[in-house]
């Protein structure tokens, strides 16, 4: 008698279990940080800066509001969120830097930052929503493992430079709570 195969639609555990739990966090997080090079973009040569003080404390009382509403903790929410804007700037500097070495890679399109800004609080909303549905799988002593391993495959998939796999460990640092 055959075995049935058993795939992951099987085992209803799978999409609750760690992995499951932590990847969408690192997807999302790679997703912001490919706002980066937009904002950037839309940045360079207007003399607009890199830190925008106010914007950061506008998403972070919105996302600080957020994780209160769902249930989950502001403090935490507030210092994955102080990451995630952390690794934005390092891409954004790093940018700039690149850009100012030499002029003839500087992007020819100046994308509108308020549109950039309409998706970087899409991705907030969705990575609030992720991080308040994995308090469990981001206090246990596997997550940090479970979080390097879906990291790595980010890397591999969507081929991250070192750049921007720097970015994204940057992002992520404090996922996982002691
Ligand atoms: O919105 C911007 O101006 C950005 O540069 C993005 C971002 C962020 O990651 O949310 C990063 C740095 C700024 O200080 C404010 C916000």
């Amino acid at each position: 008698v055959a075995t049935p195969v058993r795939t992951n639609a099987d085992a209803p555990a799978a999409s609750h279990g760690p992995y499951a739990r932590l990847r969408p966090l690192a997807d999302l997080s790679a997703r912001r940080l490919a706002t980066a090079d937009l904002v950037a973009a839309a940045k360079y040569g207007t003399g607009g800066p890199i830190d925008d003080p106010a914007r950061e404390k506008q998403v972070l009382d919105t996302v600080a509001r957020a994780a209160r509403e769902a249930g989950a903790d502001p403090q935490a929410m507030v210092r994955i969120f102080r990451d995630q804007i952390e690794a934005n700037k390092a891409v954004q500097r790093e940018l700039f830097r690149r850009w100012d070495a030499d002029p003839s890679s500087v992007p020819r399109e100046r994308p509108d930052l308020a549109e950039v800004r309409e998706e970087i609080n899409r991705i907030n909303g969705e990575l609030v929503r992720g991080i308040a549905a994995s308090a469990a799988a981001r206090t246990a002593p596997y997550c940090g493992g479970v979080l390097t391993a879906a990291t790595a495959h980010i890397r591999h998939t969507e081929r991250l430079d070192a750049l921007d796999s720097g970015a994204l460990a940057r992002a992520l640092r404090s996922v996982c709570a002691a």
